[in-house]
């Protein structure tokens, strides 16, 4: 039997928007129709990807920072991982060789997110193994120093014990290295045509358009196929 897929975990940046991150209309319009509940899973801080998910009309089972921060309703108390404090060591280890701006510093508060203006693979070499629980990611859209212990995967996973399904029930969509391990525990991964050939190579499903356009194409994919 075919199998039919329960609900749908999908990124922001580079998969709900065009490349300069504006909203893609043609995404947010199909994924307003439906039926099956829609994550919105990002790097972005809460109130940013509560916002955005209010406005595309998904609403409102959010992962964000990266699995950082969890919440099931737009009104609820999220769930905070205590991983910020590492994260914290980690730059100011690396800030005085670098030229680091902080990006949503007031409102983030799991890791440590730049602007992407340095040299990363430099960063990771000094960082050396200081701190074997922290990783830097590049996002394409920003620099993220965050812990290993937390992903979209283990957002995932929280989120799904929350609405009581399994991971498995998810399609995840996703464009770049922060929708890895979320792309490798859902059921059915899905990468938009302007992803990471790392992820592509991973996922279930690989759009041919980019951005947007790529999630109406597996949207329309998956339900032409009865997968949702
Ligand atoms: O926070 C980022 O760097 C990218 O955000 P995203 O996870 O929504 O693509
Ligand atoms: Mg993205």
């Amino acid at each position: 039997m075919l199998m039919k897929f329960k609900a749908i975990v999908i990124d922001i940046d580079g998969t709900i928007t065009h490349r300069d991150r504006k909203l893609s209309l043609n995404a947010a319009a199909k994924l307003r129709t439906l039926d099956v509940p829609v994550v919105i899973a990002t790097g972005n801080v809460l109130c940013y990807a509560k916002a955005a998910a209010k406005l595309v009309g998904v609403c409102c089972n959010i992962i964000a920072e990266n699995g950082g921060v969890i919440v099931d309703g737009f009104d609820n108390e999220p769930i905070v991982s205590d991983v910020i404090h590492e994260c914290e060591e980690a730059y100011e280890f690396l800030s005085s060789g670098f030229d680091m701006e902080k990006l949503d510093s007031v409102h983030r508060r799991t890791e440590i997110v730049l602007r992407s203006n340095f040299d990363v693979e430099k960063a990771r070499e000094v960082l050396g193994t200081h701190f074997p629980n922290i990783e830097i990611i590049d996002t394409h859209f920003a620099i993220h120093i965050k812990s290993k212990k937390i992903n979209k995967g283990t957002g995932l996973f929280k989120m799904a014990e929350l609405m009581a399904l399994e991971t498995t029930d998810f399609v995840a969509i996703g464009d770049s290295i922060n929708d890895l391990e979320m792309l490798q525990e859902a059921g059915f991964a899905v990468a938009v045509g302007n992803a990471d050939d790392f992820l592509k190579d991973i996922a279930d499903y690989v759009s041919e358009a980019s951005y947007g356009d790529g999630t109406v194409e597996a949207i329309d994919y998956l339900q032409s196929s009865g997968l949702i």
